[in-house]
């Protein structure tokens, strides 16, 4: 994986009363104690969230940089992975801060991936009756997609992030220097949400994410690209009721279903989005006439970042619709299913059937 090179670069996002940046550069975390005692002046006390593979790696400089500042930090590890996602762990953590001595005047740092970011946030959003919280995404899912936008959960077993909150953070801090650490497969599966972005959104990025597949592109811009597209997104339908949040889920009905029906931690978010976003593709094709030239390149794209496309062999098709019945989308027993017309473009449809999700899922097979 490249170094990530960067100049400090900021992202606003309006959300009225609920507004905060999102800073983007490297060498961030150093300053971090700064960023929130001018945020929070007045909070003393904290907990900083992370798992067992970050807390080795990030934990120290984070709780220095905030005890400089004045904050008495408490630091909680859960281990890593999705399975942590879980109202158990909620359960464990907000008791750790009980036992810390954490009151309504304290905060949370979210530290780590997508899985600490809603984790913590949600222990943010519930712990006597909602705390602040900040974001600090250390994988490129979470800088370029988790940590904006305030959706916060845990999954249940049945289905992916069935369990949460809207809340905000007050404040994003990604540091691309954290993403040196990153393993090639946590750093390919934050791509199929870059590719997500531009499908719905950008058809001009998929040039960038090309030159990034190729070792040329500026991958730092690419981040702040993203974060600006779902910042954009959130500011206009922060709670999803008006029709455009909902595009976020593109890919997402299947690849939810899938992630759950493999068991959390199989297959990480990512994959499991790619595979949702080939049989989204493929019906995008067959429904709302986007060209099959764009739908191979957005495979293409996925191949490119060793990202998976065909479902391995296991999954039944009738317990994935099973899952896909929970789909936070589907209004009163009808499935709304995210569709391209054409690239860069996206549309929310009621015209996919049950049918039409079992052929998309026989093509994804083979
Ligand atoms: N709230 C939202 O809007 C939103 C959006 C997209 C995804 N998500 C959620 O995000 C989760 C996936 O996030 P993720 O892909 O970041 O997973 P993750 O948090 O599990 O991180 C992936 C792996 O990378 C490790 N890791 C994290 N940072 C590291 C670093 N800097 N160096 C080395 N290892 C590091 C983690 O320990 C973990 O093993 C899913 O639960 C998904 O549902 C939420
Ligand atoms: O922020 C959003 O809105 C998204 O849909 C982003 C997705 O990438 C993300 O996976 C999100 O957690 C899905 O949310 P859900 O509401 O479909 O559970
Ligand atoms: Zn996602």
């Amino acid at each position: 994986m490249p170094e990530v090179t960067a100049t400090i670069q900021s992202v606003a996002v309006n959300l009225g009363s609920r507004s905060y940046t999102v800073q983007v550069g490297r060498g961030l975390l150093e300053s971090i104690g700064q960023e929130v005692a001018a945020r929070l002046p007045e909070k003393k006390s904290c907990a900083v969230i992370t798992d067992s593979n970050v807390a080795p790696l990030y934990s120290e400089i984070v709780l220095q940089s905030l005890r400089a500042a004045g904050k008495v930090a408490h630091l909680i590890t859960v281990p890593a992975g999705e399975a942590s996602k879980s109202l158990m762990s909620a359960q464990t953590v907000c008791g750790e801060m009980v036992r810390a001595g954490l009151d309504r005047k304290s905060f949370v740092i979210a530290l780590g991936g997508g899985v600490i970011g809603d984790l913590g946030g949600f222990c943010a959003s519930i712990f006597q009756r909602g705390i602040p919280y900040v974001q600090v995404p250390t994988t490129v899912l979470s800088q370029v997609d988790s940590s904006v936008g305030g959706k916060t959960g845990v999954n249940l077993p049945d289905a992916k992030n069935m369990v949460g909150a809207f809340h905000q953070p007050v404040h994003v801090i990604a540091d691309v220097a954290t993403l040196d650490s990153l393993h090639k497969r946590e750093w390919n599966e934050g791509f199929a949400e870059i590719i997500k972005h531009a499908c719905i959104r950008d058809a001009a990025m998929l040039d960038l994410i090309e030159a990034v597949a190729k070792g040329t592109g500026d991958v730092a811009e690419l981040i702040r690209q993203n974060i600006a597209i779902k910042a954009a997104i959130v500011e206009a339908d922060e709670f999803e009721t008006k029709g455009l949040r909902a595009l976020l889920n593109f890919g997402h009905t299947l690849g939810h279903a899938i992630e759950a029906a493999a068991g959390y931690g199989t297959l990480l978010h990512g994959e499991a989005i790619s595979l949702g976003l080939r049989a989204a593709g493929w019906l995008s094709v067959k429904k709302a006439g986007l060209p099959q030239s764009d739908c191979d390149r957005m495979i293409s794209l996925l191949h490119q970042f060793d990202l998976p496309t065909r479902l391995p062999a296991g999954f039944d098709t009738q317990e994935l619709l099973r899952i896909t019945r929970m789909d936070k989308k589907f209004e009163t027993g009808k499935i709304r299913f995210v569709l391209l017309p054409k690239m860069g473009d996206a549309l929310v449809s009621s015209d996919v059937t049950e049918q039409d999700l079992m052929d998309a899922l026989d093509e994804v097979r083979r």
